[in-house]
């Protein structure tokens, strides 16, 4: 092991990247609560300034897979869709098979200058983690809560508010709705079987609502659907504590354009489709466990010094008062306020790693591990 890849593994770096993660983005979420009263004035002012702020905190993590980890992506697709990329809103469809998925997403969005605007239909639990969940509320993230008759009118209604948004963004569906697990896996294959669907091998079955009530409500706003299937290399499974040990992984992302009219409106006909669209992305997840690739041209776009340079401003910023700090705390010698700081130290470490352990399958929901009584279908 050389000695930077022994510097990365040191939980004293660990703290130091979670302290400015944290410190920076709790400012960031107070500079997004004093732009409240802008919204009144200038909406659209008020959202360029958020799409900013937003990326100054999402762009740490995407610095720390690409920087700190030397995490490569490359991308698999049609080179007349390439230059498409980034300059229009798309309708991003991912498979939800791991850790850091949403991370290897925001890394292509920020390599297509789209970070800080980019949205996702999320759960609604997420709304309430610090900073991320915050930030996004500023976003116009659509949050779910996952039952159909509590989203439909809700989730319509955000998606409506994204139609005179200001800046192109990509607004990322994970249809499974839930993130890979064998049970959950059996238990969606149940579903499919009484729905005389075929069965998938590497995805769950899809919910189409979400689906189609984005596609309804962005049509005429948003260009194409990005059908994207992510998969790493030498069959890892990568995980955020990975990349802040300054693991190396290898991310292949095979995207498909499709222009938005070619998705039926009909209700029962886009389900059909998106289901349509689930079995061949399983055939693609085939192709790469078979060869170790996706079909198709290559092209790895740089990762851009931006995401980097934002990253280091924050760290000279807030690692120099630290310093300053913690120096004056041992100098006063007083037992009880260095016995405070360390309290202090510990529980912030301890909310960063229930953050971190919001990414992780194995803390994962129970939705779509309920048995479901296969004659109601
Ligand atoms: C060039 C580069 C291109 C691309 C780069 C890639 C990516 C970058 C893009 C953007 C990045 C931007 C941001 C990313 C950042 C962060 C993202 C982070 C977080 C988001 C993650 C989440 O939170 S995922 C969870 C929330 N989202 C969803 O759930 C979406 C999918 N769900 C739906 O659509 C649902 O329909 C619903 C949520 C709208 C409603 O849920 P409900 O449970 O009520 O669903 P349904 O009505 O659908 O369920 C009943 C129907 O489902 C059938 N059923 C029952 N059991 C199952 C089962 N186990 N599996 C499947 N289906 C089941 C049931 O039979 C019913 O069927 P019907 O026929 O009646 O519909
Ligand atoms: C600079 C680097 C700093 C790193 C340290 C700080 C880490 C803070 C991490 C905060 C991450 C919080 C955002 C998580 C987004 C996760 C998206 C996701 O994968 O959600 C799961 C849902 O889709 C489905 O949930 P389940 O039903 O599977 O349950």
């Amino acid at each position: 092991m050389g000695v930077l890849q022994l510097l990365k593994s040191q939980f004293l770096c660990h703290l130091m990247i979670c302290y400015v993660f944290l410190v920076s983005g709790l400012i960031i979420n107070l500079l997004q609560l004093c732009t409240l009263p802008l919204w009144l004035v200038s909406k659209q002012l008020a959202r360029r300034i958020n799409i900013r702020l937003a990326y100054c905190v999402s762009s740490q993590m995407v610095a720390a897979l690409e920087w700190w980890s030397g995490t490569e992506c490359t991308l698999y697709t049609d080179p007349k869709s390439y230059p498409l990329y980034g300059k229009e809103n798309a309708i991003v469809v991912l498979n939800h098979s791991f850790e850091i998925d949403f991370l290897c997403g925001w890394t292509f969005c920020d390599r297509f200058g789209v970070l800080g605007s980019s949205k996702a239909l999320a759960k609604k639990e997420l709304a309430y983690v610090p900073i991320i969940g915050w930030m996004w509320y500023f976003l116009e993230i659509v949050f779910c809560k996952r039952k159909w008759e509590e989203d439909r009118r809700t989730v319509a209604q955000s998606l409506q508010n994204l139609r005179d948004y200001p800046e192109n963004y990509w607004f990322l569906l994970y249809c499974e709705g839930t993130r890979f697990t064998p049970k959950k896996h059996q238990v969606s294959m149940q579903v499919a079987e009484s729905k005389g669907l075929p069965k998938l091998k590497y995805h769950l079955l899809p919910r189409t609502k979400g689906f189609w009530v984005t596609v309804q409500n962005l049509r005429g706003t948003a260009a194409a659907v990005y059908d994207s299937t992510l998969n790493f290399r030498n069959n890892e499974s990568p995980t955020l504590l990975g990349i802040l040990n300054g693991k190396k992984y290898h991310a292949d992302l095979y995207v498909r354009r499709i222009p938005l009219e070619m998705i039926p409106e009909d209700e029962a006909e886009c389900a059909a489709w998106l289901h349509k669209l689930y079995q061949e992305k399983d055939s693609f997840q085939e192709h790469y466990t078979q060869t170790g690739c996706f079909p198709g041209p290559t092209v790895s776009p740089p990762r851009r010094p931006w995401s980097l340079i934002n990253w280091l401003f924050w760290c000279c910023l807030l690692l120099y008062p630290l310093g300053l700090l913690l120096a004056q705390l041992f100098s006063s010698g007083s037992m009880l306020t260095i016995l405070a700081s360390v309290a202090l130290c510990s529980a912030a470490s301890l909310g960063v790693r229930w953050m971190i352990g919001q990414t992780e399958i194995d803390r994962s929901s129970n939705y779509g591990n309920k048995e479901v009584p296969l004659n109601k279908h």
